[in-house]
Order: C-alpha cells, then sequence, then structure tokens
C-alpha cells in the first residue's frame, strides 16, 4: 500500500494534484467528502453548513474525527488503484493530529507532500477559477488562511515528507506532482524540459 497525503493552503495546488493522481489511475479520496456525507446524515445542504459540521465532528469524536473515517474510504479505495503499490491519493489533510492518525495507521506506507505556493499567486488562480467569487476578494483569502493556519495547517505543512512548490506553470507543476506519484509519463522528459516546453509554449512574457 502507499498513500499519499497532500497538505496545502487555498488555491495551493491540491486539486490539480488529485486530478493528475486520477488521470493516472490513482484513486483520490476526499477528506471533505467525509464531511459532505455526514451534512445530507442530518439533512443538511453542505454548501451550508460544511464548516460547522466539521467543527462538530471534532468536537464530538475528537480532532482526529475526519481522519478517522476517511481512513476506511482509503483501505477501500486501494483495490481500485491501477498500480501495483495500490497508490491512492488523499486530499486535504488539515491538521497535525490528522497526520499522527495516518501515520500511526499506515506508518511507513503514508507520504505527507507539502503543496506550496505564495498568497499573491493563489489569489490570482482562485480569481480566475471562478467557483467562489469571494475567493478574488483578498481579504477573504486571508481569512480562509487563518481559519486553515488556526487549525494547524502551518505546522502539518512544516511535517511533510516531500515538498512541491507550485510557483511556475500548471504544466511544470503537473510533472512534479506525476513523479512524486511515481507515475511515469512515458516521455522520458524530465522536470527541466517538461518546464521548457510549457514556457516555450507561452505568451513570452
Ligand atoms: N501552476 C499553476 N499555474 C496556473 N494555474 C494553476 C497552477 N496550479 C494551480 N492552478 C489553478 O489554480 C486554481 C487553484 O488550484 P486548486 O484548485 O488545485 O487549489 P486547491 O489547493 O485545491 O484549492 P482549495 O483548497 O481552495 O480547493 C485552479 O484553477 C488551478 O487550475
Amino acid at each position: 500500500m502507499n498513500v499519499i497525503g497532500t497538505v496545502g493552503l487555498p488555491g495551493s495546488g491540491k486539486g490539480e494534484a488529485a486530478n493528475v493522481a486520477e488521470a493516472a489511475g490513482i484513486p483520490v479520496v476526499v477528506m471533505g467528502d467525509v464531511i459532505r456525507a455526514e451534512c445530507r446524515r442530518r439533512g443538511l445542504d453542505p454548501a451550508q453548513h460544511h464548516g460547522r459540521i466539521a467543527q462538530a465532528l471534532r468536537e464530538e469524536e475528537g480532532d482526529d474525527a475526519i481522519a478517522a473515517r476517511t481512513l476506511p474510504r482509503i483501505r477501500e479505495a486501494t483495490a481500485e488503484s491501477d498500480r501495483d503499490d495500490d497508490t491512492v491519493l488523499v486530499d486535504g489533510l488539515r491538521s497535525t493530529v490528522e497526520l499522527d492518525c495516518f501515520r500511526e495507521a499506515f506508518g511507513d506506507d503514508f507520504t505527507l507532500v507539502a503543496i506550496r505556493a505564495p498568497f499573491e499567486l493563489r489569489a490570482e488562480r482562485l480569481g480566475e477559477r471562478g467557483r467562489d467569487d469571494s475567493d478574488s476578494d483578498l481579504e477573504a483569502l486571508r481569512e480562509r488562511d487563518d481559519r486553515e493556519l488556526e487549525l494547524g495547517l502551518g505546522e502539518t505543512l512544516e511535517r511533510a515528507d516531500v515538498e512541491i512548490d507550485n510557483t511556475d506553470s500548471l504544466a511544470a507543476f503537473r510533472e512534479r506532482v506525476r513523479d512524486v506519484l511515481g507515475v511515469d509519463d512515458g516521455t522520458g522528459e524530465s522536470d527541466a524540459d517538461a518546464a521548457e516546453a510549457a514556457n516555450a509554449g507561452g505568451d513570452g512574457a
């Protein structure tokens, strides 16, 4: 088994990393799905009650509640992996308690990957995504950052086994993620080549 968790501030690139995994036949377990499932179980709209239910779960079942509820989903997902080593990607750790939970459950089979991008770049990218208009508001992003950091995301980032710096092109980022996931894209192309090719395709600015 090979369980790879991602941690990163809003807009750092976790969703893109998950897309890369899925495209390579690696199942993705999204920790937020546990919260959405609990919202539905309580008859609440996840779009409105996500934060409150996440907090309620932690208060009722302990700080590792969401990680603990994710464990069976990870074990089930390994069976669907196209990879010989049953690689699974887990999207969205937020605290060291969750990290400890996965380390205890999977030992050396768990790798934490930190995805980093500076505030201004994340704000710009989220503004372009258009999933949530308030993300284009710098203040709203700062508040989201603060909420995540309060949960312990900063320390979790510090404790990662692998760092991915998402400050270059999307093509370069995807290539780096494939490297970390151990996916051979069949081109034999190095990171540097991929980045160069991506830049050459840009507007030359
Ligand atoms: N290197 C990059 N170059 C350009 N755009 C990027 C790059 N990396 C990510 N993006 C874009 O930035 C946006 C945010 O990335 P993504 O959705 O992966 O972040 P996230 O960490 O999942 O955010 P959230 O925590 O808010 O869900 C997306 O539109 C994504 O396509």
